[in-house]
This record gives structure tokens, C-alpha cells and sequence, in this order.
């Protein structure tokens, strides 16, 4: 007999804004983000096995078995769970690493979920994000599958709803390491709460970008180019850059004229992701 097989979407996210707050006495910093999902992503298959192993097929350069976060996850749901039963996992990646939009986050997760169903656990959303955010701090978003407002170290969520423009992604070919540039003394750390919502008009800045772009001219460069075109800015810590347009046409004619020079893709905005789509189509 054939597993049982299950592919599923993991989706990059943007952060539409980003601001720090503060330091907390553990080193994290206080943030407010905005987070909204693309239709662009990796694409992991999973097939049961009976004996308890868990075993991620694709290799990754620089990210050992056991490192990967997909392992990470799937070992710390099997504990906490108590189930005997073990995974084949493949990964068809497309996200940059090190990239600021979510993959290793958004793969975490897309097995969190993958495996719920699989393994027939019946965990809801609330326990399965908690112990997403034992693997990171972004890993939460993408178990929930909403567009939200983020507070703390992005675990309070709150679902928002905004435009879902199409997107240009421009990606510097530099890996920015998210450690780094929380802990650059220069980074802005003191911006005031934001306590409407909808985020108001006007916030839209990441307290990121400042740092990033003086240590990475790559970033400097594609947010020059971008910017040219339409208001571009840096998700998470970079390195990726983006901007929004209201059409297809529109990104695919500004991409095309970049991507001469810069790797990017075009993708839609989403507030809802395309894993949790794909899940409710299974129901
Ligand atoms: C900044 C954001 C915004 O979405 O995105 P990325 O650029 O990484 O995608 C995230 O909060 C990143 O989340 P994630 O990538 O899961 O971070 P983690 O692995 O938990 O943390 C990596 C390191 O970044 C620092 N860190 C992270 C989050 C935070 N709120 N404060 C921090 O100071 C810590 O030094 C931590 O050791
Ligand atoms: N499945 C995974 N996909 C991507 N990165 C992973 C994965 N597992 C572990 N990592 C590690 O996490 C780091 C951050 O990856 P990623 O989440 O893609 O970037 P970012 O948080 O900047 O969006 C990578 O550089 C890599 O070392």
C-alpha cells in the first residue's frame, strides 16, 4: 500500500510596517508589524510513515537535517502529542533564506498544520501557535492565516484587513541575518505605540531599514530602483524589497524593466494565505 500523500503551500509573508518599541530584559524587542501573506511560496509534500521517524528528504545548503525548522517542528509536535507515527517530508523551496519574508517561519508552520492533519491530532489553532512561537517568533502569523497586526515579539495577533495590491519583490542576492541587526546599537528602538486601528495612513516605515540599508548596499541599490516606480520598503530585517501596484500589468511591466538587472517576482497580496485556503478546500 501506497502513504497516504499531502501537498501543501507555504506562503512568504510581507511586514507592510515594522516598529520597535522597545528591549525586553531577554534581549527581544517589542515590535508593532503589519503582516500580509503573498500567493508565492514553497511547496512541501508529506507522506505517513508508521514508524515514528521523521525524515526531510530535500537537502538545504548551510541548514543540517536537524536544524531545519521543518524537522524542528515536526519533532517538538510528535513529543508534545505522544504520536507513534512518523513523516516523509519533501520541499519544493523557492523563498530566498535570510530573505525577510518568512520562509523557514512559513515552512514551521505549513507542517505544524500539515502534520495536525496527517497525524489526525485534532490540536486547534491557538495550541498549534503556541508552540509555533517555541520555534520563532514569526511562526505564529502563518499557523493563524490572517493579515494582522502583530504586538510583543509578533505573537498578539490581531486579524486586519489591508488592500491586497499585486506586488513587486525585488530580492538582493545578500542574506541578512535577523540577530544582527536587532543587536546594531544604531537601530531605532523608542518609537511610540501606535494605539488606533487600522494602522493609520502615514506609519508605514520599518525601523529596520535605517540599519539595513547602511550595512547592505545591495539593499540600498534595489530600494533606489524600486523607488523609482512606486514607494518601495524592506520587510522584516531584508534583505527583500517591495512595493505595491494596483494591477498584474502594472508589476509584471516594472518587474520586467528590474529583473533585467535584479532577481525579483511579482505576486498578490493576501489576507487570508494560500495554505489555509488549500486546508479548507480538504474539509
Ligand atoms: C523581524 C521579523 C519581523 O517579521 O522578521 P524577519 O525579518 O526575521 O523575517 C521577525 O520578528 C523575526 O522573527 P523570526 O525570524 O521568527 O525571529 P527569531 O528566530 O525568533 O529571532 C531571531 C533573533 O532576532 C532577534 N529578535 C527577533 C524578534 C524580536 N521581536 N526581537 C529580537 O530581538 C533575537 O536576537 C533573536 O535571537
Ligand atoms: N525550512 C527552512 N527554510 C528556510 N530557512 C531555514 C529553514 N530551517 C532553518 N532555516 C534557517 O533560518 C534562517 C532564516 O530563514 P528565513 O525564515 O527564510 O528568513 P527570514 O526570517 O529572514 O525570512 C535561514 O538562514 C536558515 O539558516
Amino acid at each position: 500500500m501506497t502513504a497516504q500523500k499531502l501537498t501543501l503551500p507555504s506562503p512568504a509573508k510581507l511586514n507592510l510596517m515594522l516598529h520597535i518599541l522597545g528591549r525586553r530584559e531577554d534581549g527581544y524587542h517589542e515590535l508593532q508589524t503589519l503582516f500580509q501573506f503573498l500567493d508565492y511560496g514553497d511547496e512541501l509534500t508529506f507522506a505517513l510513515r508508521d514508524d515514528g521517524v521523521i525524515h526531510l528528504h530535500t537537502e538545504f545548503e548551510g541548514v543540517p537535517h536537524d536544524s531545519n525548522l521543518i524537522v524542528k517542528a515536526a519533532k517538538k509536535l510528535q513529543e508534545q502529542s505522544g504520536c507513534a507515527l512518523g513523516i516523509d517530508i519533501w520541499i519544493d523551496k523557492i523563498l530566498p533564506m535570510g530573505g525577510g519574508i518568512g520562509g523557514g517561519s512559513s515552512n514551521a508552520a505549513t507542517t505544524l498544520l500539515g502534520l495536525n492533519h496527517l497525524w489526525q491530532l485534532g490540536w486547534d489553532l491557538d495550541r498549534l501557535a503556541a508552540l509555533g512561537l517555541t520555534l520563532g517568533a514569526d511562526v505564529p502569523v502563518f499557523v493563524r492565516g490572517h493579515a494582522a497586526f502583530a504586538e510583543g515579539v509578533g505573537e498578539k495577533l490581531t486579524p486586519e484587513y489591508p488592500e491586497e495590491p499585486w506586488y513587486v519583490v525585488l530580492v538582493p542576492q545578500v542574506s541578512v541575518s535577523t540577530a544582527e541587526i536587532f543587536s546594531d546599537p544604531l537601530l531605532t528602538r523608542n518609537s511610540p505605540p501606535i494605539k488606533v486601528r487600522p494602522v493609520p495612513k502615514g506609519n508605514s516605515r520599518n525601523d529596520c531599514l535605517p540599519v539595513v540599508a547602511r550595512r547592505y548596499p545591495e539593499v540600498r541599490n534595489a530600494l533606489n530602483l524600486l523607488g523609482k516606480f512606486t514607494e518601495a520598503k524592506l520587510t522584516g530585517t531584508g534583505s527583500c524589497v517591495f512595493g505595491g501596484f494596483p494591477s498584474k500589468a502594472e508589476a509584471d511591466k516594472v518587474s520586467a524593466l528590474l529583473t533585467e538587472t535584479l532577481t525579483g517576482f511579482v505576486a498578490k497580496g493576501s489576507n487570508v494565505s494560500m495554505l489555509h485556503r488549500k486546508l479548507q478546500s480538504l474539509l
